[in-house]
């Protein structure tokens, strides 16, 4: 049997005196959806960032197609096949849109330092294909009109969108969402839904979403992990995770 395409096991992190992560176990199939949710500090974020080689686990595994991940930088988890977006956007801001996707973009090809500097040999051909590829991305998740505007004056439901298609650019296999959703207005989210949706099914994707609105992960997520407090209180489906009364208590608290 394949190994699942994200693995982890007892996964521990400590900050100083703060168990951000408490013994983590859950695994992400290929091909699927999932969505890891819980209150505002429960771990999610630290989640992504032991995954993708920003932080070292204090303890437990990580793995990705069975390969582990633990001691990998975070360059090296990008070459793996594994892209992210982030909480706060990591966009540049006075670079175009097109220029952000291609700048992405163009870390998947090889060429000499010495054919960019003299625009020479493959490099030319490669940055037609870089750009080519780079609008139809932009088409794909609806920016294309947008492609010489300063990414920066984008409104930020857009610049959202720019951070994912960024990330797909890379042709990962694993993309890791962080609050994709956070500073949007109900149609923007119901809109950010359907690319979601659309590109994990177009681009074979493997999809695992922060969210930190239920109702976000409840309606696309056919896989849901929640945590609170570092550690996993809940998995299963949308109505499994909805009535679960763990999943109820954590959210309730953070209402008080
Ligand atoms: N670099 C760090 N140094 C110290 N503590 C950290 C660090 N990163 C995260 N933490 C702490 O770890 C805990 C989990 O934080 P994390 O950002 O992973 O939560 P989260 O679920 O993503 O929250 P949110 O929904 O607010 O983004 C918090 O108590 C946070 O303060």
């Amino acid at each position: 049997m394949a190994a699942p395409l994200l693995e982890l096991k007892e996964v521990n992190k400590r900050f100083g005196g703060v168990q951000a992560v408490k013994d983590m176990t859950f695994t992400v199939e290929r091909g699927e959806l999932a969505g890891l949710i819980g209150p505002n500090g429960a771990g999610k974020t630290t989640i992504f960032n032991l995954v993708t080689g920003v932080y070292d686990v204090t303890s437990g595994s990580i793995a990705f197609k069975g390969d582990s991940l633990n001691k990998l930088k975070s360059y090296q988890v990008i070459r793996k096949g594994i892209a992210r977006t982030f909480q706060n956007l990591r966009l540049f801001a006075a670079s175009t849109v097109l220029e952000n996707v291609m700048t992405a973009a163009q870390q998947h090809y090889q060429y000499s330092f010495a054919e960019a500097l003299t625009h020479l040999g493959r490099w030319k051909g490669m940055e037609a294909k870089t750009r080519a590829e780079s609008m139809e991305l932009l088409d794909r998740v609806g920016l294309a009109d947008r492609a010489g505007q300063a990414a920066g004056t984008l409104p930020y439901g857009l610049q959202r969108r720019l951070e994912i298609a960024r990330a797909i650019s890379l042709r990962p296999e694993l993309l890791l969402l962080d609050e994709p959703a956070a500073g949007m207005n109900a149609d923007e989210v119901e809109q950010l839904n359907v690319l979601i949706t659309g590109i994990h099914k177009d681009f074979d994707l493997t999809i695992l979403l922060i969210e930190h609105h239920m109702d976000v992960v409840m309606a696309i997520c056919p896989h849901i992990v929640c945590m609170n407090f570092g550690a996993k209180i809940a998995e299963g489906t949308p109505e499994q995770i909805q009535n679960h009364p763990d999943v109820l208590k954590a959210y309730l608290g953070e209402e008080e």
